[in-house]
């Protein structure tokens, strides 16, 4: 669909903006400047003004590495020589952690069985980004940055080639992102909950054996989920729940409600890693993270190769950055339902800076620590408008839709979830609304040629779940 108003509004700031979108930001990477066409104008003041703010730290003879001097870099000096295993480091949050770890001087090793690419082969679906492999992503960092990252390809539910990475690597730090992530992938057909239960769930357990038998005292960052506690009519605390019951008092896991067989895979997980943690004296950090948002990284932006993923598709998209790419194409913005549902949300950015936070502030042996790892907490209609609001002001024409609900969830709720255990060491968000002003939406009209729009409706009806395997088709345009 066309947008005029945008158009004319574009062409008035064309001049303004050609400096930005067609001309190229230089980036001070492994002592060498880098022109990216991806950075805009603002960007590159961003990254002018954050290499002003930097510290050279001198990683090998041939190439220095700028180190931001923000709050993730002075959370901790201990970067260089800590050892940390990204599983998943393929995906959307893992790519950009590697990176970013790369970067502040951590040995990296990605593993990863590359499910996450299969699934689009498979359901016929596509990133807005156009994303290079993996192999070329860590060849094209080695030269961007100076820095190594070590890449092990295979499936962690497989002991065999997990052990073995295990033992090669010898990581200090597991940060586990490889899991099937999304709800409604989970929740396409009976063979794909099987799929997303056994793989989540059999991939943890052998990391927790993997740790026990081969490397003690690695401490494991295990992605979790804020959905892991559903919509309680009480405020969520970090993890943990004091309780006083019939005169006695108690702490205990904070109760558990999964809207999806996905979710339900988390709640499994952390029962698993509790237990463990008990039993094997594992030192644990379950990260509930919430929502995510956003593209740019400083890292992942540093060079086109290395640009994340960003997916927008009624499966695998989720909902603010499928609003953003709406609100691009000139698609109404699809609200599930009343739209009251209310979740924890959080920039990409901050994402890659809680995982060095928690590796940086690793639990003790025999601990296990619950973080919820989000910045603020928006209703779908709270982002719907304020999406609406922001495009608006780019001159696109954004409507908002209430359509059927295809999931089966609370849609007017109360919802109060603590969030201060990640900002009390160090964490600095980084908000929606400068999120927004930074151009979300800008780096969505940049792409929005690559947009299929039959991929852009809800895909998966909770209710109709069966058990009949269902190929979607969903990428076919009709
Ligand atoms: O077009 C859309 C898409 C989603 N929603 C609504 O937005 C809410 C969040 O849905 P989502 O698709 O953004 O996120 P969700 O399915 O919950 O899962 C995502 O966010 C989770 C964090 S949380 O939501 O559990 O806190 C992560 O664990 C998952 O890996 C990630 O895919 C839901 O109420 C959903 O109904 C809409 O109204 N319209």
């Amino acid at each position: 669909m066309q947008c005029r108003a945008m158009q004319n509004q574009r062409a008035g700031r064309r001049s303004a903006k050609a400096a930005a979108l067609q001309g190229v930001a230089r980036m001070h990477i492994g002592g060498r400047v880098f022109a990216s066409p991806v950075f805009g104008g603002r960007k590159a003041a961003r990254a002018a003004s954050v290499a002003s703010r930097a510290t050279s730290v001198k990683v090998n003879a041939t190439a220095t590495i700028e180190k931001p001097a923000g709050p993730t870099a002075t959370a901790s000096s201990g970067g260089a020589g800590t050892r940390v295993m990204i599983i998943g480091g393929d995906g959307y949050c893992g790519w950009a952690t590697a990176l970013h770890l790369s970067a502040r001087g951590y040995e990296v090793c990605i593993v990863d069985n590359l499910c996450r690419r299969q699934f689009d082969l498979t359901l016929g679906l596509d990133t807005l980004t156009p994303i290079a492999t993996i192999h070329d992503r860590v060849r094209k960092w080695a030269e961007v940055s100076g820095k190594y990252i070590s890449l092990q390809i295979g499936d962690i539910c497989d002991w065999e080639f997990l052990s073995q990475a295990f033992t090669s690597f010898q990581p200090d730090h597991v940060v586990h992102f490889g899991e099937q992530r999304s709800a409604p992938y989970s929740m396409i057909d009976r063979q794909k909950a099987v799929f997303t239960q056994t793989n989540n769930v059999v991939g943890t357990l052998n990391v927790l054996f993997a740790i026990k038998e081969l490397k003690p005292d690695c401490h494991l960052v295990k992605l979790g989920t804020m959905g892991e506690y559903g919509t309680p009519n009480i405020d969520i605390e970090e993890g943990y729940l004091t309780v006083t019951h019939n005169g006695r008092t108690d702490t205990l896991p904070y109760p558990k409600q999964g809207n999806s067989f996905y979710h339900l895979s988390k709640i499994h997980d952390s029962t698993n890693m509790l237990f463990t943690c008990k039993a094997w004296k594992v030192a644990a950090t379950d990260l509930n993270q919430g929502v995510v948002y956003g593209v740019r990284t400083e890292e992942t932006m540093a060079d086109p190769l290395l640009i994340n993923r960003y997916d927008y598709d009624g499966i695998f998209g989720t909902a603010l950055n499928r609003f953003v790419v709406q609100a691009a194409v000139g698609h109404p913005l699809t609200v599930y339902g009343k739209g009251g549902q209310t979740r924890g949300f959080l920039d990409i950015r901050d994402t890659v800076r809680c995982i060095q936070i928690a590796v940086d502030n690793p639990a003790a042996r025999g601990e296990m620590r619950v973080y919820n790892q989000f910045t603020e907490q928006f209703s779908v209609n709270q982002l719907a408008e304020i999406v609406g609001r922001e495009g608006r002001k780019l001159g696109l024409d954004v409507v908002v839709q209430n359509v059927p609900n295809p999931r089966v969830e609370a849609e007017e709720h109360y919802y109060n979830a603590k969030h201060t255990k990640l900002v009390e060491l160090g964490l600095q968000p980084h908000l929606l609304a400068d999120s927004m002003i930074d151009s979300l939406l800008e780096f969505a009209v940049q792409y929005r040629d690559r947009v299929r729009m039959e991929l852009i409706k809800p895909a998966v009806d909770w209710r109709k779940t069966g058990v009949k395997v269902n190929t979607m088709g969903a990428a076919v345009a009709k």
